[in-house]
């Protein structure tokens, strides 16, 4: 049997970023920055209040206490946006608001808390230093400079910057298209009802719940049924419009095992044990004039996800042109034990809890691989290593936590 390692390695061994395209930004989250970002402008623009309060020179303030207040003459307001130059005349103050450009002259602003409030004359009860209030202009960032990467996944933190420095477009690894092609002539969609040895299809909407997860724009490509025919034409078809492809089902020693028949025909596909439980059943290769990749997940639908996790996740990562490319693998201690099979990697549906004593994990439920309310339960998975057949109280394993994107 291969190892999940060795597996992993080569499925990801052809992958690589996506061609860069230019998007709007606002459909650039989620993206990976393909380009660095040059900042034509200071932020701020200019020098502007962080208050709404009174623009004044600190020193023509700096007696004034509640007994003894300094009485200004208001000449003006500066609202935000103002634009015209304005200059603040000795003795005299203007009422500024948050964000409004600071008059010359000016080196202070007191908040209007400190002040009565006047529209045409104002009394200062406090002083303000030189300086108090005022937002620099460039103290964000210089015109010149570079404020975003290649490479950056953007948040809505990147792409907040990348607004405020005037940017509306750019150049962007896209997200990955995904099909999700669950296989088996027993399946029927939910919402339809079951006849007779039927079951309703959950690897369609599951993994592609996990596909929209990881950041790729997927969509259930149709259930494909046990013939030949059907199922050449849909996986052709899929392999047309999307940069990634997942099957379910119809992989392992089955007489109707439909996929892996048709695949060995039609794509360079792999098909392959690996030493991992669940998701023994595994397959990977390309398909069609794009060579586009191909994941043949087990049909079991706790394999499926799992694998998904395991393999696919790593694959839309490196397609999306993700710097991550490792999910984090923190400890935990177990506070219940639990079986694992040897020579293999088990990925145990857990229940996380953090507590004072640090992160704690224990079972949830079976570990069968068709067990999907106990999967829906669990929000980790424990990585048993190949060569432990016991889990024990106390003992340190790592963890994925599921759907963290991280
Ligand atoms: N003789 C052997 N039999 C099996 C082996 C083996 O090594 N030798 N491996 C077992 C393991 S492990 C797994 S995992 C499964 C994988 O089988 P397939 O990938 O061929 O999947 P199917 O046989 O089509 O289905 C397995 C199981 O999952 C249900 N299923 C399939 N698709 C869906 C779906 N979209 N939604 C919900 N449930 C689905 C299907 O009805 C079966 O119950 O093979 C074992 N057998
Ligand atoms: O490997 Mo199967 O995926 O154990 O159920």
């Amino acid at each position: 049997m291969r190892s999940v390692d060795e597996h992993l390695k080569l499925c990801l061994k052809n992958l690589g970023p996506l061609p860069a395209v230019e998007v709007l930004l606002s459909e650039a989250a989620g993206c990976v920055l393909a380009q660095d970002i040059v900042s034509g402008i200071d932020m701020p623009r200019f020098d502007n209040s962080s208050m709404d309060g009174y623009a004044v020179r600190a020193a023509e303030v700096a007696s004034a206490t509640a007994g003894s207040p300094v009485n200004l003459p208001v000449l003006g307001d500066i609202p935000a946006g103002r634009g015209d130059a304005l200059e603040l005349e000795p003795g005299t103050t203007l009422r500024i608001m948050t964000g409004a450009p600071v008059p010359a002259g000016a080196d202070s602003v007191v908040q209007v808390e400190w002040t009565d409030g006047g529209v045409r004359q104002v009394r200062i009860d406090r002083p303000v230093p030189p300086g108090r209030n005022i937002r620099r202009s460039g103290e964000d960032v210089r015109e010149g400079e570079t404020v975003l990467t290649a490479g950056t996944w953007l948040t809505a933190r990147h792409v907040t910057l990348a607004a405020s420095v005037g940017i509306d477009r750019l150049t962007v690894h896209p997200r990955p298209r995904v099909v999700v092609l669950p296989s088996g002539s027993e399946l029927v969609p939910p919402g339809k009802p079951l006849q007779p040895g039927q079951i309703h299809d959950s690897n369609g909407y599951g993994l592609l719940a996990a596909a929209q997860a990881a950041g790729a724009v997927a969509r259930h490509g149709g259930i494909m049924p046990d013939t030949p025919e059907a199922v050449g034409s849909m996986l052709e078809a899929a392999a047309a419009e999307a940069d990634l492809l997942i099957t379910t089902g119809g992989v392992s020693a089955g007489a109707y095992d439909t996929v892996k028949a048709v695949l060995r025909e039609l794509g360079t596909m792999e098909f392959v044990q690996v030493a991992m439980q669940p998701g023994k059943p595994q397959g990977f290769g390309t398909i069609g004039p794009r060579s586009t990749p191909l994941f043949t997940l087990p049909g079991n639908p706790v394999s499926a996800l799992l694998s998904f996790e395991v393999f696919v996740a790593p694959a839309l990562r490196r397609l999306a042109g993700r710097p991550d490319l490792d999910r984090s693998t923190p400890t935990a201690t177990v506070v219940e034990g639990w079986r694992s099979p040897a020579a293999r990697r088990q990925f145990a549906r857990c229940l996380l809890t953090v507590t004072a004593a640090g992160p704690t994990v224990r079972p949830v439920g079976g570990q069968g691989s068709h067990l999907v309310a106990d999967l829906a339960g669990a929000n980790c998975l424990v990585i048993v290593p190949e060569d432990v057949t016991q889990v024990s109280e106390g003992d340190e394993l790592p963890y994925i936590v599921l759907e963290s994107g991280s």
